[in-house]
């Protein structure tokens, strides 16, 4: 049933200004599935997930996330549903200038938690989550890539999330690290997130499993998602998908994670301030 699904994209074109990147996507995500995005450098994934927190409006298609309509979502509705995602890049976008806890205090008030201890705890519990308790007063600069990386993911899981986008979540790492995030990106979904790894990295497939879709390269048309496999589907264009992928650590996807907080702190009435945020 259509209600059923936590994405669903029907006949959506992705695009940035004129320029159709994706056209005509079905998509349809169910809670608690893995999911895949592959395709080539420039094939359209991350513009597919900005779409997916609001970053890049739907202009052209029906396309629901959780209970939010995104293309006729409200400016003031966009936070409310960037809080219930989690996000995660490549490059790790910790703010250098403060300790893992300080990172992670920061986002849980901005996004407007009050209480210290409550505060606290969540910190510290998903620091565990990801294993990296032992380092909370550390700054960014005295970890390695690797372990960056994990405080962004608990960063992603501070304000437990139903959905989890990871944007070439392994492309900063060696393969022996990045093998160890995507091991503990799935452990998360198998605690029973929701989580969409864009990346082109096919091998994470043969070792992680989940479902995969596929982007084409196509600039303007020709691209649809791979459907699920919905027997009640009534749509009545046939998927089509690529096979071509390429290496590539160049990704260019960050200016999100500034803009969350810039939304989250103007969305909030209780926002703190800067000062506030000090202990
Ligand atoms: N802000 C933008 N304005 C105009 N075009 C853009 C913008 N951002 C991306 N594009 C174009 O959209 C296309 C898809 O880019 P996108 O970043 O979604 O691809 P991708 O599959 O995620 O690639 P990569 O693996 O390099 O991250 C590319 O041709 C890119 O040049």
């Amino acid at each position: 049933m259509e209600e059923n699904y936590l994405i669903n994209y029907q006949g959506v074109d992705v695009c940035h200004g004129d320029l159709v990147i994706l056209h005509n996507v079905q998509w349809k995500i169910a809670q608690g599935e893995f999911i895949y995005l592959l395709g080539k450098v420039g094939s359209g994934k991350s513009s597919l997930l900005k779409t997916l927190y609001g970053e890049i409006p739907v202009e052209e298609g029906e396309a629901h996330i959780f209970d939010y309509n995104l293309s006729r979502i409200k400016r003031r509705q966009i936070p409310l549903l960037r809080r219930k995602i989690g996000i995660i890049f490549q490059d790790f976008q910790l703010l250098a200038d403060r300790s893992v806890y300080d990172n992670l205090v920061f986002v849980l008030k901005a996004t407007g938690w009050k209480n210290k201890q409550e505060i606290s705890e969540q910190v510290l519990q998903v620091l565990q989550q990801v294993g990296m308790e032992h380092a909370k007063y550390k700054f960014p600069h005295q970890l390695s890539g690797g372990e960056q990386q994990r405080v962004v993911i608990a960063r992603a899981l501070l304000n437990s999330p139903e959905l989890i986008l990871a944007d070439e979540p392994t492309g900063n790492v060696d393969m022996e690290t990045g093998e160890k995030l995507m091991a503990l990106l799935h452990e998360i979904h198998r605690a029973g997130t929701t989580v969409i790894v864009a990346t082109h990295n096919v091998r994470w497939v043969e070792l992680f499993p989940g479902r995969i879709f596929h982007c084409t390269t196509q600039k303007l048309e020709g691209q649809k998602s791979t459907d699920i496999e919905d027997e009640s589907a009534t749509q009545t264009e046939e998927p089509s998908e690529i096979e071509e992928i390429v290496p590539d650590e160049t990704s260019n996807l960050h200016s999100a994670l500034s803009e969350l907080e810039e939304q989250a702190e103007s969305d909030s009435d209780t926002k703190p301030s800067e000062e506030s945020i000090s202990e």
